[in-house]
């Protein structure tokens, strides 16, 4: 391996653009070798913007990407669709992986891509579900795993977004967004989640037509829990997510306030973070170089296929729920003996 991981970033959009910075700028250990976008000018513009013309090779195919000088890794940034065939690329080039939720947005897909991975016998791949790196939830986590507070019952969570892209569909409220407090719930518990119920109330008129936003997610655990989440993508105020355990001896609450309150003229204000970028910043850059770390020593410590598979499954239930407004049982294939315990 160099002294510095050569990253192949594949898709220059939103959060590709972001970690190509990340990589190149903000983490150590790593450099941006090569970046893949079908968008030549949006990944040219992305690498322009770190000053990487000439030293970082822009490629609009995936395959040429992997295949490009000094690429020892990669970090797959694309739309959900496009990330099983990349993985599985990677895979067949023994490459390391950090890849984007959702890993696959089918629960069928996201089974070949663990299954892939268990036949080549080792671990290869990180799932961005970026919320376990953040301080708020690791101190809520080790909170919970201490006992102080005795058996969580319930969690209580809200994800709102100020608004949703153009493609959004009502079904990516479950499988996009919520896709997050279901991996942190199944990894703050320490369960899987065994049932969905989603209830659909009359949508907001700050919604795009046809979009059934907000939704209430009622998801029951194989412990006995139950968890909640408000997911409301075009709330048009700001980006706030929060969640609250309630336990058998007390309560814990996160996401509360994120900026600085300023006082003036007679009153005070906190600033509402925009966007994901901004609330999680920290959260992705800790991620970014916890994978670095482990991939230099060749191991991968972050949520894996594993959990990218259950998040899936998860949501596919979710979305049959929210089709036919049934309680809806999740459907699991048996954990491959890779995979220890979320
Ligand atoms: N962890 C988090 O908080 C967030 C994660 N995401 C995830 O990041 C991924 C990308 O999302 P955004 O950047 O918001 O989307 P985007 O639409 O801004 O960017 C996607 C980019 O990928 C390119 N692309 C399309 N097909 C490709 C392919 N086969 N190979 C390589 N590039 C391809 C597009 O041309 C575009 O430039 C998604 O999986 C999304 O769910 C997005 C936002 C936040
Ligand atoms: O992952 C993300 C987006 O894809 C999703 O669309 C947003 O709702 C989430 O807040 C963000 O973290």
């Amino acid at each position: 391996m160099s002294e510095l991981l050569g990253v192949a970033v594949l898709g220059a959009g939103h959060m590709g653009a972001d970690h190509i910075r990340r990589v190149d700028q903000v983490v150590s250990g790593a450099r941006v070798a090569a970046v893949a976008d079908p968008d030549a000018e949006r990944a040219k513009e992305a690498v322009g913007g770190i000053g990487g013309t000439g030293r970082i090779t822009v490629h609009t195919d995936v395959e040429a990407a992997l295949d490009a000088p000094g690429v020892e890794a990669v970090l797959i940034a694309s739309p959900g669709e496009a990330h099983e065939e990349a993985l599985l690329a990677a895979f067949a080039r023994g490459l390391p992986v950090l890849c984007e939720k959702p890993m696959v947005p089918d629960s069928a897909g996201a089974l070949r891509v663990v299954e892939a991975e268990a036949r080549l016998g080792r671990r290869l791949a990180q799932i961005g579900f970026m919320r376990r790196y953040d301080a708020e939830y690791r101190q809520l986590k080790s909170l919970l795993d201490g006992g102080r507070l005795g058996r969580p019952l319930m969690l209580h969570c809200v994800h709102r977004n100020v608004s949703s892209p153009r493609h959004f569909s009502s079904a990516m409220l479950i499988n996009s967004s919520v896709s997050h407090e279901i991996d942190a719930a199944r990894w703050l518990l320490g369960q899987e989640l065994s049932a969905v119920t989603v209830l659909r109330p009359r949508p907001s008129a700050g919604a795009p037509e046809g979009l059934l936003d907000p939704q209430l997610v009622l998801f029951e655990t194989e412990g006995g829990a139950v968890v909640d989440v408000e997911v409301f993508v075009n709330c048009g105020f700001g980006y706030e997510v929060r969640c609250e355990a309630v336990c058998e001896a007390g309560s814990a609450r996160i996401g509360a306030a994120h900026t600085m309150v300023v006082t003036a003229a007679g009153g005070a204000r906190e600033e509402v973070p925009q966007d994901y970028l901004v609330r999680f910043a920290d959260a992705y850059d800790r991620e970014v170089q916890s994978w670095v770390d482990a991939t230099r020593r060749g191991l991968v410590t972050g949520p894996g296929t594993w959990d990218g598979y259950a998040a899936a499954a998860v949501a596919e239930a979710g979305v049959r729920a929210l089709g036919t407004g049934v309680r809806t049982p999740v459907d699991m294939a048996p954990r491959p003996p890779l995979h220890d315990r979320a």
